[in-house]
């Protein structure tokens, strides 16, 4: 394609609004132009390199038996009210409302669509299991849009649901999917790795994240280098070795401790460490108020709540609460003399005694608190983050963090949608069951954002060769040149007919065409310049920035091989 018909509006500078590397370069390089927050077009460039995506993300659907249709991203409330999800989602889920007043839904996700339209058709075990993708636009509206195409209010999606008879059957697609999911982010040239996740609103057991690692990555990893273990950090088990320091115990002593807030306020006070502090939080579990306890150099975890609790209603208590509820404001609540409401604690709670809790009376703490003589605990979980070194569950050695970017999910739905909507099959005694559903999801523009993070320098993208929106990038220096244009236009109508080639032929200062080139990072280079006249051109490596002097007549042969060679 010559560049005097392309439309690629690259940048010099940058929106300071954009901080990710990949929404600063997509920007740059002439790949998106924003149309709202979090609303982006997608522009020749980036549409070519998406189209390469979802061609590789097509062949590795298809290879497992999946099969493409396109549903609606207007979705009706009756099947959203059928499988019970209209009223449990909020501003993220985008609803409006058409010309005869009835409620719609843009899609999200299409779980609810698939499972009315499975349910139809498929009646029998005998024309189970299928598997159904597309990919298509989905609309989620963030509360914070952020990082350009890493997370947006609409984006690409590959969605694929399957639907089976047996678990065994679920499995097997599942396992299928996870490799599949592998081989894409391979092909596409992305460093990741499938994690232990946390199914959350979606319902469903088992279910692992696929993440693509990256500084600005708004997950985090606990993973070890001895193995394949790797979980969400909202997932990671922590291992409970009991590692008892009791001291005998001491009279329970309440102090005036005058604007101490904070576990470390506390514990500089007393002249402690953090972990000999015991935090206590309050928070909303479905609709009623539990005390936690954690220890002061641990975190609570939500997420493990919400598992433990099975709601996803889990929220930290607000002020007011708190104060209705204790009398006390959040900085001096203790598990001392509380019997209004449960008390958990994470099961670390259990290795000191004698500990420093709030008074649940403003400014006034205890010291010596000790379980049994002075509270009790309705139970002990895992109720917190892992923290980096300890062991991972499976017990491969310490755990280390990595920050990853979140680019697919599978999923083991079970029947939460075909038993809400009845999507039932005849089993094979001819009697109604509601079939076993798996579901698998691709941010497909993620993914093209992912691949930026991971593969640019500082003048712009170097493309994998498998999704690179064109393989050659012909420039000539000046066009103005006879001999110069002459020779580029054969060589541009040559290399078109084994490669897809970009031809900036555009009547533009030299360094402008080196800058555009740098950031759009097509992977070879073939630039005419003075030598033209004698024959000879240079061959640039984007990636390595090698370059070679060739002569015309051994260009060809260079740039396969130096095209083999390509990442
Ligand atoms: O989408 C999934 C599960 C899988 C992911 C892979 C493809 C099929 N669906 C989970 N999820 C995430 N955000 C959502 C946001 C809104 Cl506003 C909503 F109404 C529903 C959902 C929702 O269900
Ligand atoms: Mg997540
Ligand atoms: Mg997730």
């Amino acid at each position: 394609m010559k560049q005097s018909k392309m439309f690629i509006p690259t940048l010099r500078e940058v929106p300071n609004d954009a901080e990710s590397k990949s929404h600063q370069l997509l920007l740059k390089a002439g790949m998106i132009k924003q149309v709202a927050s979090g609303v982006y077009s997608y522009l020749p460039i980036a549409k070519r390199v998406l189209n390469k995506i979802e061609a590789i993300v097509r062949e590795e659907m298809e290879a497992i038996d999946g099969v493409e249709i396109l549903m609606p991203a207007l979705q009706p409330a009756e099947l959203w009210q059928e499988s019970g999800r209209w009223p449990s989602y909020g501003a993220e889920l985008m609803r409006l409302t058409d010309r005869h007043g009835r409620e719609f839904a843009l899609g999200p996700t299409h779980e609810e669509i698939i499972t009315s339209l499975v349910r139809d058709e498929l009646k029998s075990y005998k024309k189970l299991p299928v598997t159904l993708f597309q990919i298509q636009n989905k609309f989620r509206d963030e509360k914070r849009p952020r990082f350009g195409l890493l997370r947006g209010r609409e984006f690409v999606m590959k969605d694929a649901y399957s639907f089976h008879a047996t678990e065994e059957s679920l499995d097997e697609t599942y396992r299928d999917m996870y490799n599949a999911y592998s081989n894409i982010y391979n092909r596409v040239g992305l460093k990741f790795r499938p994690v232990i996740a946390d199914s959350g609103a979606i319902g469903g057991s088992h279910t692992h994240e696929f993440m693509a690692l990256a500084e600005i990555g708004e997950d985090t990893i606990a993973y070890t280098d001895g193995s394949d273990y790797a979980a969400n950090i909202e997932k990671a088990e922590v291992v409970y070795t009991p590692d008892i320091q009791h001291t005998a115990e001491e009279a329970l002593e309440k102090i005036h401790t005058p604007g101490v807030k904070t576990a470390q306020q506390l514990a500089d006070l007393l002249g402690k460490d953090l972990n000999e502090i015991v935090k206590s939080m309050i928070l909303k579990v479905d609709d009623r108020f539990v005390m936690f306890l954690v220890r002061g150099h641990h975190e609570l975890n939500d997420v493990k709540l919400k598992s433990f609790f099975g709601t996803e209603v889990v929220e930290m208590a607000t002020e007011e609460e708190i104060e209705g509820i204790m009398n006390a404001k959040p900085g001096s609540l203790g598990p001392v003399g509380v019997d209004k409401i449960e008390i958990y604690a994470d099961h670390a709670i259990q290795d000191i005694n004698n500990l420093a809790v709030g008074a649940n009376e403003t400014d006034y703490h205890y010291i010596n608190a000790n379980l049994g003589r002075d509270f009790n605990v309705k139970a002990f979980g895992d109720f917190r983050f892992i923290l980096e070194g300890e062991p991972a569950a499976d017990g491969s050695g310490p755990v280390r963090f990595a920050e990853g970017i979140e680019v697919g999910q599978v999923f083991k739905l079970g029947t939460k949608y075909s038993e809400a909507m009845k999507a039932t099959f005849l089993d094979e005694q001819g009697k109604a069951r509601p079939m076993i559903m798996g579901c698998y999801g691709i941010g497909v523009s993620r993914t093209l954002s992912a691949v930026i993070e991971q593969h640019h320098d500082e003048n712009g993208i170097i493309w994998p060769k498998s999704i690179t929106p064109y393989d050659v990038h012909v420039i000539s220096v000046n066009p103005k040149q006879e001999a110069q244009k002459e020779l580029a236009d054969k060589l541009y109508v040559e290399f078109s007919k084994d490669y897809q080639v970009l031809y900036d032929d555009r009547q533009e200062r030299a360094g402008v065409k080196f800058n555009d080139a740098d950031l759009i990072g097509v992977p070879l280079r073939i630039v005419i310049g003075k030598q033209a006249a004698d024959g000879v051109v240079e061959v640039k490596v984007r990636a390595t920035d090698e370059k070679f002097d060739v002569s015309v007549d051994e260009l060809a042969e260079k740039i396969e091989t130096l095209y083999k060679d390509l990442a």
